[in-house]
């Protein structure tokens, strides 16, 4: 068997997304998701250019040689733009062998280890008394997990909170980047109010979750988990610039609350350190970004040592693709914690077909063989790529600091 044809398809029913299509000279075909949010038509390059040319006329059942080839063979090896585009190959690449072994994925890479994969969705208000009706909704929608993210008095806009209440939130919301202006001091006095108005209202049993968005420094990393302590959350997440694995040991050593990190990362290399010495407890990198199944597998399976538990990026800017993908991931991996599921728009849905659904705040897997997720191509053609950028942040003296 041999791929005989292979190409990327560019759409945005909403945002965008780049999907990868390979096709075997026997008719079988797999997609993988090489969606990189504001750097999408870099990955495209570098697939059309330089890794389709390279598969034609490959076996695509030999997946793990494929992903060694495309990722030695590069020699200039990681980044995000390479490791997505090796990553949109993998998924496609499983995608195919599933379908032929007539198996859905799960069942290929071991079989079902849970019944249904439990997710967060995200409650956002522009303050805390709009973002408690937001957990509400989601409450009474099945969540059991909520990630919790309000507007902070004297910040004009924030990460992680819709433009207008009730209204979905999309970061990459501008031709070039937007600018935000951040201030560490009001953010750091008003959030620990937030869990305390989350758990007096919905008790203890709903798992809440936060993301700092990389805004901090450890020393104030450390002083907002300690905090927040007495709110038991689920995790903080992204609470400072990972690139110093280290940075993690100094909050480590001054709270208990769970952290969680990785939808930057695209390599074991970015969590080594922070496996290795239990500085973390969840482990975000996802199968788009950091190299699919073949590789996110070999971090799982080292995360696990350490009693690290993978929390997948989910957000709208990953494609059904890659959701569908995950939950597979999701219901086999031994040591799954948590899976992010930002709802995609119905128009997304309509150019992805998947067979996933969601019940009682949990992901059930399909039984399609293949990762269940399609593209309908016609329907794609429909929503041309439009340039949307990430914003920056700058500090009120107009230095500019880490969104
Ligand atoms: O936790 C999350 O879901 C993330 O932080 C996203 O919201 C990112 O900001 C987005 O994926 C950037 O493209
Ligand atoms: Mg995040």
């Amino acid at each position: 068997m041999k791929i005989e044809h292979a190409y990327t398809i560019v759409t945005s029913p909403g945002r965008n997304f780049v999907t990868l299509k390979i096709v075997t000279d026997e008719g079988t075909y797999g997609i993988g998701d090489a969606t990189l949010n504001g750097r999408e038509m870099a990955v495209v390059a570098y697939l059309d250019e330089h890794v389709i040319p390279a598969l034609i006329g490959r076996d695509p059942q030999r997946i793990e040689d494929i992903w060694h080839y495309l990722y030695r063979g590069a020699y200039w090896r990681r980044g995000p733009v390479t490791m997505s585009a090796i990553a949109a190959v993998d998924m496609a690449l499983w995608d195919i062998k599933a379908k032929l072994a007539g198996m859905p994925l799960y069942q290929l890479l071991g079989g079902k280890s849970r019944e249904r994969v439990m997710v967060y969705g995200h409650a956002t208000g522009r303050d805390i008394e709009s973002c408690l009706e937001e957990v509400a909704r989601h409450v009474d929608e099945g969540y059991k997990a909520v990630r919790v993210q309000a507007g902070v008095p004297g910040i004009a806009s924030i990460y992680g909170v819709a433009k207008k209440d009730g209204e979905p939130y999309e970061p990459a919301d501008a031709d070039l980047p937007a600018e935000h202006v951040w201030s560490t001091s009001k953010y750091l006095n008003h959030v620990p109010k937030l869990f305390a108005a989350v758990r007096e209202r919905f008790g203890d049993d709903l798992h809440i979750l936060h993301d700092v968005h990389h805004r901090l420094t450890p020393i104030e990393a450390a002083r907002l988990g300690k905090e927040v302590e007495p709110y038991h959350l689920f995790w903080l997440e992204d609470c400072v610039p990972a690139e110093n694995q280290e940075a993690f040991g100094l909050i480590r050593q001054h709270t208990t609350t769970p952290l969680a990190v990785g939808e930057v990362f695209n390599s074991i290399h970015d969590a080594k350190a922070l496996i290795e010495n239990q500085w973390i407890d969840y482990i975000r990198a996802t199968l788009t970004h950091a190299g699919g199944i073949t590789h996110v597998r070999r971090i799982a399976d080292l995360a696990g040592l350490y009693h690290v538990r993978t929390g997948f990026h989910g957000p709208t800017d990953l494609s059904p693709v890659c959701l569908g993908s995950a939950i597979h991931f999701d219901t086999w991996v031994p040591n799954f914690g948590i899976q992010e599921y930002m709802p995609h728009t119905s128009a997304t849905n309509e150019v992805f077909p998947h067979d996933y659904r969601f019940e009682d705040g949990h992901f059930i897997v399909g039984e399609t063989p293949g990762h269940g997720v399609d593209i309908d191509e016609e329907l794609a053609k429909q929503y041309p790529y439009k340039r949307a950028s990430l914003p920056v942040n700058r500090l009120e003296d107009g230095t500019l600091w880490h969104w």
